[in-house]
């Protein structure tokens, strides 16, 4: 089946936490509607950028986007920006089942409200059919909140010296959060008894099994989730199914989605707290807050006070979540035993011309103007750096527990060319920060593939030991994975899919400060590329 969608992108007066802010929606709404579709559909949106001043890309997040590279939605690698006025079409196949979003991929504009979720069911009687059953389907999208304008944000962190974001305003479930308005100066501007910022209610019947489908696009946060009283069977990671393992809570970076499955058998005559909390960073955000209702409970809050989640600075739980992750036994999609190349990729926070950048091996990305897929499938090699940036660091000697001894790094649009079909694996190595005594958690995404995620470590990865560990039995394949602090996280992936494809921090701010990279492979393969990728109006695609 081919659904169609027609969205109008525009500003509007929005109160997702009770208070008032110009929000990025599609056709009026943020989150924007859920996109179903059942494997191996097409999906074709129409996206009408009515911002008037400011343009749009859409990425659909989790979608490999085989044979369509061009519709990654990813501004500045796949495609021109879609200007005020302009529509653009993405068409693309939903050709695995599970739990995917989608999101603004332009400047800082995700964290201005362009998102939303893709739920994508299993083709009946397939062979990805789930290894799993339920009663009852609820889905839940993770977000943080600033009250402060992306631009404000964007402009901080361009600053010399930086301003920081800071930590958010509130912690959204599907869009809505709670802030206390007495805290907000200007009058009028918070309103608590707005229904748009109610709490979220999940209804559930005594004795059924649900399945939560969870997603998370917050810009800086990682989070906790948890449903009180309700320990969370995971079953699905990122499309994927997992081998199920029981949680109390459960760690969601930025870009990752999980499937859980929940049996409703607590006492059913009041209800319970479903609560979202920062982890890895120290808080400063109150907990996000929404309702399971037994329907004897009715939309009245739990009795209780909200979970508030385990230690934010316990790195190891976190840790071990990550490992526990691997794949479900009946659906196991072994990894090459070996790659043909390897990237060893240290992560680092730098200095350049007196501007806080992030960088690999000490190279800080910066976009290029012209898309890299319309400048290689034209030949326009003057449109971005053609020297490659460095494959690996000086992983002996480099001590990834103090600060860089030497801030200053360089940028560069420059990108990886990968051979086609070649295998490829990446060593994310972090480090300490700028400032001593601290290391963040870095959600790294990958366009257009799915990874295995082979191992994970706490300190220095050295190349000669850690490989005999890694996981090649029954690795799960997801396309968004935590670098924990001073940890390493190695990764495998089958560069088979014609097209360039970004792989970044999924932290806005971060992918802002430099913190990605480009891979290209297989260009002679991908088809003419459709006009509407590049430029204007009747100038678009070079029609005259
Ligand atoms: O890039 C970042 O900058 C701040 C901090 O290092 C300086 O304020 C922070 O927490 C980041 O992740």
């Amino acid at each position: 089946a081919t659904h169609h969608h027609e969205w109008e992108i525009s500003y509007q007066f929005k109160s997702p936490d009770c208070v008032r802010k110009l929000a990025v929606t599609i056709n009026g709404q943020s989150p924007g509607p859920t996109i179903r579709a059942t494997q191996g559909d097409t999906i074709v949106v129409r996206v009408n950028n009515s911002l008037l001043t400011e343009n749009v890309a859409i990425h659909w997040h989790g979608i490999r986007q085989i044979g369509t590279p061009w519709a990654d939605g990813t501004e500045g690698v796949t495609q021109c920006p879609i200007l005020p006025g302009d529509a653009f079409t993405y068409t693309f196949a939903v050709d695995r089942p599970g739990t995917y979003m989608y999101h603004a991929h332009y400047g800082m504009q995700r964290s201005a409200g362009l998102y939303g979720m893709i739920i994508v069911a299993a083709a009946p009687g397939g062979p990805d059919a789930e290894p799993f059953a339920y009663d009852g389907e609820h889905a839940v999208l993770l977000n943080d909140w600033w009250h402060d304008s992306v631009y404000e944000q964007a402009a901080g962190l361009a600053s010399v010296p930086m301003r920081w974001v800071g930590e958010p305003h509130s912690l959204l479930l599907n869009g809505r959060g709670r802030f206390n308005c007495s805290a907000v100066a200007a009058e009028g501007t918070c309103n608590a008894t707005l229904p748009e910022c109610d709490a979220p209610v999940f209804d559930v019947v005594p004795g059924k099994t649900y399945r939560f489908r969870i997603g998370s696009l917050t810009s800086l946060c990682a989070l906790n989730f948890e449903i009180e009283g309700h320990p969370m069977t995971v079953v699905e990671a990122d499309g994927h199914y997992v081998k199920p393992f029981v949680v109390n809570n459960l760690n969601i970076y930025s870009g990752e989605t999980y499937s859980v499955l929940i049996k409703a058998n607590q006492d059913p005559s009041r209800n319970y707290w479903l609560a979202s909390n920062v982890v890895s960073r120290k808080p400063g955000t109150p907990t996000g807050t929404a309702i399971l209702s037994y329907a004897a409970g009715g939309r009245s809050p739990p009795p209780t006070t909200p979970p508030t989640g385990p230690a934010w600075n316990d790195t190891m739980y976190r840790f071990q979540q990550s490992v526990a992750t691997v794949a479900h036994p009946a659906h196991v999609e072994p990894p090459p035993p070996r790659a043909g190349r390897t990237l060893l990729l240290l992560n680092t926070q730098n200095k350049i011309d007196g501007r806080v950048r992030w960088a690999l091996n000490n190279v800080s990305f910066k976009l290029p103007h012209t898309p890299y897929l319309v400048a290689l499938k034209r030949g326009l090699l003057g449109a971005f750096d053609q020297r490659p940036p460095p494959e690996t660091y000086e992983h002996q000697s480099y001590n990834i527990y103090d600060p860089p001894p030497n801030p200053n790094a360089t940028s560069s649009d420059g990108l990886y060319r990968l051979a086609f079909g070649s295998v490829v694996d990446v060593v994310l190595q972090n480090a300490n920060m700028l400032a001593a005594n601290n290391s963040e958690t870095h959600p790294w995404h990958l366009h257009g593939h799915d990874f295995w995620v082979l191992g994970y470590g706490i300190g220095r990865f050295d190349p000669a030991v850690h490989p005999a560990s890694y996981n090649l039995k029954d690795p799960i394949l997801k396309n968004t994975v935590a670098v924990h602090p001073y940890g390493w996280t190695a990764l495998r992936f089958k560069a088979d899919n014609p097209g360039v494809w970004a792989f970044h921090c999924h932290i806005e701010a971060h992918f802002f400060m430099g913190m990605g990279i480009v891979f290209e492979e297989g260009l002679e393969r991908v088809a003419e590329l459709p006009g509407e990728i590049m430029g204007c109006g009747k100038t678009k695609g070079g029609r005259h």
